[in-house]
């Protein structure tokens, strides 16, 4: 049976169905908290994606960003599916590493490379290394002298765009951390530099303007300033960029309150923004390259909890508390992320006309997971199902209280696979050494 809600979900003898898998026997076999992916949601959307630049006749690349969820089965989809991913640290390169991803289908992020990071990309031989900042220059040429070697570089540049999403969320305003900025003369001074280097191949530009972003003008605003610069430098200075890379964003829903238009149709605005304005430029239509994490891997992953405790305060609220929380998914404590939740053993009953909130069991006030939710009533060892988790959930998941990280499974075509194991108790101490 399938269910209309905010969020579509199926339901089998009153229980959540997750790509075909029972959601409570997911729970009972292996432990709460769990995040479980549907991994058929990944591949769809990738395809979204891709139909829309074969609909228009571009080259283009989908390239994940995976800070959003990395992990070695992440990374294994991604190459199944022939995208590219974006790095953004040691780590994610190693385990890219692991799950035997090709290299030159690689971007590394970073505004704050260290030299071993770059070393550890050149020698890996990465597709390319989107540069941020000045320093990074001269340290990448430092590298590529001591490999005696050469790369594919990116500018990420700030277009100067402020887009309407979370303070925490904005990247491409002017006073942003990240890129070069293009009103100052930074990102051209950035470019004499790269193409005055004959160790680095200047594969074109590169702009994200923040994430969780609802409205298509920012992006189209952005690929527009992408399109104009590319034409004063090919007038300048003869060279025209063959790739603009316009970054991730793309907002998803996760609670009512949001009502995003699907992810490709930003997109398809984006790349028919790209050739009308090349068009009136006359240059050349770059391949375009976009960086979606959240779009990809969010509506795709589901959080698992067991309902332990309840206290009801007189006339006020009630708390149900689930034995996960801010560990395993800060951003409700960090953004005010709102999110929405069923009972997955009572997946049909009718909800209660007063809500209840959802508390973690972390040592924090604002622990939180749901502030306001009407459910069926609840008792201890029900299995609370919170949608649209995968995304900077378990990415961001830490060991506050030394509480353990949950496990994560994918499920697809009615069959389950563990993909990271539960931590241990051994695992938090395993690097602790005696005084
Ligand atoms: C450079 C870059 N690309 C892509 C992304 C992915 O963003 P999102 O997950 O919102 O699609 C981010 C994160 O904001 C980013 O910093
Ligand atoms: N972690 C943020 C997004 C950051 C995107 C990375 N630049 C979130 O959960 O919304």
């Amino acid at each position: 049976m399938m269910i209309e809600n905010d969020f579509d979900y199926e339901t089998r003898h009153n229980h959540l169905m997750i790509g075909g898998v029972d959601s409570v026997e997911l729970a009972h076999k292996y432990g709460t908290p769990l995040v479980v992916y549907d991994v058929s949601k990944i591949r769809e959307q990738i395809n979204h994606f891709k139909s829309v630049f074969e609909d228009n006749q571009v080259e283009y690349e989908v390239s994940y960003a995976s800070k959003a969820f990395a992990s070695v089965a992440t990374y294994q989809v991604m190459k199944q599916e022939n995208c590219h991913i974006d790095v953004v640290s040691g780590g994610e390169i190693y385990t890219a590493l692991q799950a035997d991803f090709p290299m030159d289908k690689v971007s590394f992020h970073g505004n704050n490379k260290s030299v071993e990071e770059l070393v550890m990309a050149v020698k890996n031989h990465v597709g390319v290394i989107i540069l941020d900042n000045f320093h990074e220059i001269s340290l990448l040429n430092q590298v590529l002298e001591e490999l005696n070697t050469t790369t594919n570089v990116m500018l990420r540049i700030t277009p100067g765009i402020s887009a309407h999403t979370h303070e925490y969320d904005q990247t491409g305003q002017v006073d942003s951390k990240f890129g070069f900025d293009v009103e100052s003369k930074q990102a051209e001074q950035a470019l004499k530099m790269v193409l005055d280097n004959p160790r680095m191949n200047m594969l074109g530009i590169h702009a994200h303007i923040g994430s969780q972003i609802f409205e298509v003008n920012g992006f189209v605003m952005a690929a527009e300033k992408l399109v104009d610069l590319s034409a004063e430098w090919h007038q300048k200075f003869d060279y025209q960029p063959q790739v603009l890379n316009v970054g991730g964003g793309f907002g998803i829903k996760y609670s009512e309150e949001d009502d995003p238009i699907a992810p490709e149709k930003f997109v398809d605005a984006i790349v028919k923004a790209i050739k009308k304005r090349s068009n009136q430029k006359g240059i050349n239509l770059p391949a375009i390259w976009i960086e979606p994490g959240r779009s990809i891997i969010g509506p795709a992953g589901y959080n698992l909890y067991t309902v332990g405790s309840r206290k009801d305060v007189s006339g006020i609220k009630s708390y149900v508390t689930v034995d996960g929380g801010m560990g395993d998914n800060i951003r409700p404590a960090l953004y005010q992320a709102k999110y929405e939740a069923v009972i997955a053993n009572k997946a049909n009953d009718k909800p209660k006309s007063t809500p209840v909130r959802i508390a973690g069991k972390y040592c924090e006030s604002g622990d939180i997971l749901i502030q306001n939710i009407n459910l069926p009533r609840t008792q201890p060892g029900d299995i609370l199902a919170m949608f649209a988790t995968g995304a900077y959930g378990y990415a961001m998941a830490s060991n506050y209280n030394l509480n353990l990280k949950p496990a994560v499974v994918f499920v697809e075509n009615g069959q389950d696979k563990l993909v990271i194991k539960r931590q241990s108790y051994e695992d938090l101490v395993r690097l602790d050494l005696k005084y």
